[in-house]
């Protein structure tokens, strides 16, 4: 919990200071849709790759500590998990949604 605690003020941090913060890890299929999904925006100039900041948990030696912590702020166990303009937007299943109703393009400008 030690560990945890000081991660958090860390973790808000990055969310507070890039416009997204994705949460992922590389085996899963579901952060590989999101990632290629942002890897569009940038490519479509909707946003910039330096806007993103990406934590790779499975590559991390404290990543189940960071996975703890993400618990912790957002309630939200899986990944990825995603915060857009320092809002928690959810997983895949959330950011497709956005982005097939429109509303994506418009919070990512
Ligand atoms: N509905 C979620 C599904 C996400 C999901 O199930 N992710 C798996 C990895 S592929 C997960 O986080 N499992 C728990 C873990 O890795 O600790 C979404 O759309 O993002």
């Amino acid at each position: 919990m030690a560990a945890i605690n000081k991660l958090i003020p860390i973790i808000k941090k990055s969310i507070e200071s890039n416009k997204v913060f994705i949460a992922h890890k590389t085996y899963c299929p579901y952060c590989h849709s999101t990632l290629n999904l942002i890897n569009d925006k940038i490519k479509q100039n909707i946003l910039k790759k330096e806007d993103v900041y990406y934590l790779e948990l499975d590559t991390m030696d404290d990543g189940a500590d960071y996975q703890d912590a993400l618990q912790e702020i957002s309630g939200q166990r899986t990944v990825p998990n995603i915060y857009i303009n320092s809002k928690h937007i959810g997983g895949n299943s959330d950011l497709q949604a956005l982005n097939s109703s429109g509303q994506l393009d418009k919070l990512l400008q």
